[in-house]
């Protein structure tokens, strides 16, 4: 008797490490629903398929023609030359060598361009939203905010009031606005980026977004887009499924012994994600010397290009004081009793694995979709602070703030529960559920 094969479902990243971890649990998941999920990533991020146990497809994006073997050289706007034009022709070519059964594609709002190709190529097509509701709702508004005179048709704010999307919810400076990175070309084109991404959502059926439901409950038209785009939450994907490996780069693991040892609560965990991280050499010395007039224990999550911003010595005075990684087992990390504090740049996944592992938060955004995270840690959930600098003073008085707050421990079990609790957890699986038996059928 022949077999029957496998229902398929491509799903398509940004390839960037906050984008391809979330993808690859959603892939595992899908596992679970008897599905064969297929993650199509550019031959540059090196994860093993045996590793994750999910099907991995490798494209080339155009630039290991130029050389470049590893992430670092490959700017956001390289990434956006080859995803518009270098990859398509791949896709689709993969999608028309299959002979039956792909269900549908899944694709990342960052990498838009894969849902032309499903249309192109008569598949189903469903969005994935990496990030809270509310940033894609703020970006989702660009209509609006033009409609309104909030920014001009380059995306440059026109005025200095506070933005806040809907009553009850936190405000955002103009200038946090998420496509505000760079110098003024760079703001143009990512807000260019945005708005034929935000067209291309238009046609979607479905948006998964990786959140959690009661983000997506306080307000009754957050369940459909302008579109009729039906959202659905399914996250936060760090509680559903643990993947090992995921790393594009090799987690050092000297920090877990090194953390046993440390008194319960004193760690000062520091990193600020993979992306857009970089805080630039000056900030990364004022760092530097702040943690060490603090005495207190840390762990800093650093690359080796960035330690050229530290002092000639610093690293043999602070060995006792402190590690400095260039990866680490963050969610390991963020578990052990000896972190008391996260400093974190308030990327969407670290602030789901700080929730999940129950840990205070010290926020410096640094770009994107950052901010609106950290006006939600710190002004709506209130389970953390935000910090304006790297002085000494910055840092203790954060600190301060920060650790002797007594009502946090229980805003974070709150915040934990609603977010990881069974309730929430059995929530997005039915609306996972509830996605693959339209889609199937
Ligand atoms: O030493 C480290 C540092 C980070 N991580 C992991 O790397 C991921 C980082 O993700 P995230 O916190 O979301 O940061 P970025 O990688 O910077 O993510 C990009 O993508 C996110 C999702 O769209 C956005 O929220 C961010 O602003 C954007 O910078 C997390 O799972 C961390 O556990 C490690 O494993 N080891």
């Amino acid at each position: 008797m022949k077999c029957k094969k496998k229902s398929k479902v491509f799903l398509v990243p940004y390839p960037a490490q906050g984008h391809v971890t979330p993808m690859l649990k959603l892939a595992s998941l899908l596992v679970n629903h008897g599905i064969n999920p297929i993650v199509i990533i550019p031959n540059f991020i090196k994860i093993d398929s045996k590793d994750v146990n999910i099907s991995i497809m490798s494209i080339s994006d155009g630039l290991d023609q130029d050389g470049l073997t590893t992430s670092s050289g490959r700017d956001f706007f390289a990434i956006e030359k080859s995803m518009e034009n270098y990859m398509p022709c791949q896709l689709e070519t993969i999608i028309r060598d299959q002979e039956d059964g792909i269900v549908c594609l899944i694709v990342d709002l960052l990498a838009s361009w894969a849902i032309e190709i499903a249309n192109k190529c008569g598949v189903h097509v469903a969005g994935f939203w990496p990030a809270m509701l509310a940033t894609y709702k703020l970006i989702n508004s660009i209509p609006e905010m033009l409609h309104d005179g909030i920014i001009s048709e380059t995306g440059c704010p026109l005025h200095n009031d506070s933005i806040c999307q809907s009553f009850g919810q936190p405000t955002i400076r103009p200038q946090d606005l998420p496509w505000l990175i760079g110098n003024p070309n760079a703001r143009i084109s990512r807000f260019k980026f945005w708005t034929r991404a935000m067209e291309r959502t238009r046609t979607l059926e479905w948006l998964l977004i990786n959140t959690f439901q009661d983000e997506c409950h306080n307000n009754k038209d957050q369940n459909t887009t302008n579109f009729d785009t039906k959202i659905l939450p399914i996250g936060p994907l760090n509680t559903h499924v643990t993947i090992k490996n995921s790393s594009f780069w090799e987690e050092d693991l000297s920090c877990m012994n090194w953390l046993d040892k440390q008194v319960v609560n004193s760690v000062l965990y520091i990193s600020f994600g993979s992306w857009v991280s970089p805080i630039g050499e000056a900030k990364v010395n004022s760092l530097a010397l702040a943690l060490e007039a603090t005495k207190r224990p840390f762990i800093w999550v650093l690359g080796p290009l960035w330690r050229q911003g530290l002092q000639k010595g610093y690293l043999e005075r602070i060995s006792k004081q402190g590690k400095i990684v260039s990866w680490a087992p963050q969610m390991d990390v963020l578990q052990h009793e000896g972190v008391g504090c996260y400093l974190t740049h308030c990327g969407w996944n670290s602030t789901m694995e700080a929730i999940q592992s129950k840990k205070r938060l010290m926020c410096y955004p640094v770009a994107g979709d950052q901010f609106v995270n950290c006006a939600y840690i710190v002004q709506k959930w209130r389970i953390g602070v935000m910090i304006d600098g790297f002085g000494v003073k910055d840092l203790e008085g954060g600190l301060r703030k920060v650790m002797e707050d007594d009502g946090m421990s229980e805003r974070i079990d709150r915040l934990n529960e609603m977010t990881t609790g069974k309730v929430a957890s059995c929530k997005a699986m039915d609306n996972l559920t509830t996605f693959l038996s339209s889609v199937r059928m």
